[in-house]
């Protein structure tokens, strides 16, 4: 590994304890200070969301966080590891299968395109068109648990994949706060070990899950140890610094949401 990453993260590992407490009264401030009675996340099985889960029960105590298992896969590896994670931390864990609603949705609107040119369908190959469907819907249900228990929504993106745009506009990207969006996924592995995560959710390989197979560094085409030691350092060989910059440029719409041709001013306020 790269010397300057590797120092960064045994300075990251040292204050882990101060880096900790930070997370936990940022999350008691947008809970409780904003008037939310808990947390709703969604819980994949994988890193990101275990350990926003692991703060949030730390912060809030484990009956306040609301960790939801999307999917069908109700015996796949992922699942296993969710409910061990929400098992570990005595976190609520609901679950929910809306795939064959998801599945009507995509053909229902592929019926309503029928009418468009086929020239015009750009995404027609496009497994993304389909892919995204899956957070958003998630999102969404995320949202739905939200209102009914007066709780705010969890974002569990990390910076490694906010800065190469690697999340779905308004699905998994939305949330009422971020937890994990400052750090890159290096250091969220550091925080796991150190709030005693099962060890198959630390090590097994990032995979956004959208299709069979689907795993990040192979849809990225970079590792993240690549990744997070540019973002870090700024060091990369030249092709890794190219791609990275291209994808942070065309990803700048997903942390730039909706822009105005001018910002309106309220009475009193921006002045
Ligand atoms: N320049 C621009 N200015 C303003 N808006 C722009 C835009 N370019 C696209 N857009 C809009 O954004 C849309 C495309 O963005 P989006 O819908 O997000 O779709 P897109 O970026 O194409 O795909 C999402 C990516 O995130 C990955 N992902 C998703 C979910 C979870 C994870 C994970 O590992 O956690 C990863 C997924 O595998 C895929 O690579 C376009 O349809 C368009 O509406
Ligand atoms: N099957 C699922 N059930 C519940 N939530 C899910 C599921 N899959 C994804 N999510 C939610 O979407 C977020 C993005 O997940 P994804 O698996 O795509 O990649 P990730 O960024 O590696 O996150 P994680 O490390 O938590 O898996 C997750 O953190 C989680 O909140």
């Amino acid at each position: 590994m790269n010397q300057l990453m590797e120092e960064h993260l045994r300075a990251f590992e040292a204050r882990i304890e101060q880096e900790i407490d930070r997370r936990v009264a940022f999350i008691r401030e947008q809970v409780t200070g904003t008037g939310g009675k808990g947390v709703v996340l969604g819980l994949s099985g994988g890193i990101d969301s275990a350990v926003t889960a692991a703060l949030c029960a730390k912060a809030l105590g484990p009956d306040a966080v609301v960790a939801m298992w999307m999917g069908a896969e109700s015996s796949s590896v992922h699942h296993r590891d969710a409910k061990s994670v929400a098992d570990a931390y005595g976190i609520r864990f609901l679950q929910v299968d809306f795939s064959q609603i998801v599945n009507q949705f995509h053909d229902v609107m592929l019926d309503s395109a029928e009418v468009l040119p086929s020239e015009i369908k750009i995404g027609a190959d496009n497994p993304l068109v389909k892919g995204n469907l899956k957070p958003r819907f998630r999102k969404n249900a995320e949202y739905w648990m939200a209102a009914l228990l007066g709780h705010r929504v969890a974002n569990t993106c990390n910076w490694s994949e906010t800065a190469v745009g690697y999340e779905t506009k308004y699905g998994d990207a939305a949330g009422d706060f971020s937890v994990l969006g400052d750090l890159v996924k290096a250091e969220i592995r550091i925080l796991a070990k150190h709030l005693d995560m099962p060890a198959p959710v630390i090590t097994k390989a990032p995979s956004a899950d959208l299709w069979e197979g689907h795993t990040d560094e192979d849809e990225l085409g970079l590792t993240y140890e690549a990744l997070d030691t540019y973002l870090i350092t700024g060091e990369a060989d030249a092709e890794t610094k190219a791609k990275i910059d291209r994808l942070y440029a065309l990803s700048a719409h997903k942390r730039n949401l909706m822009p105005l041709v001018s910002q309106p001013k309220y009475p009193g306020e921006g002045r």
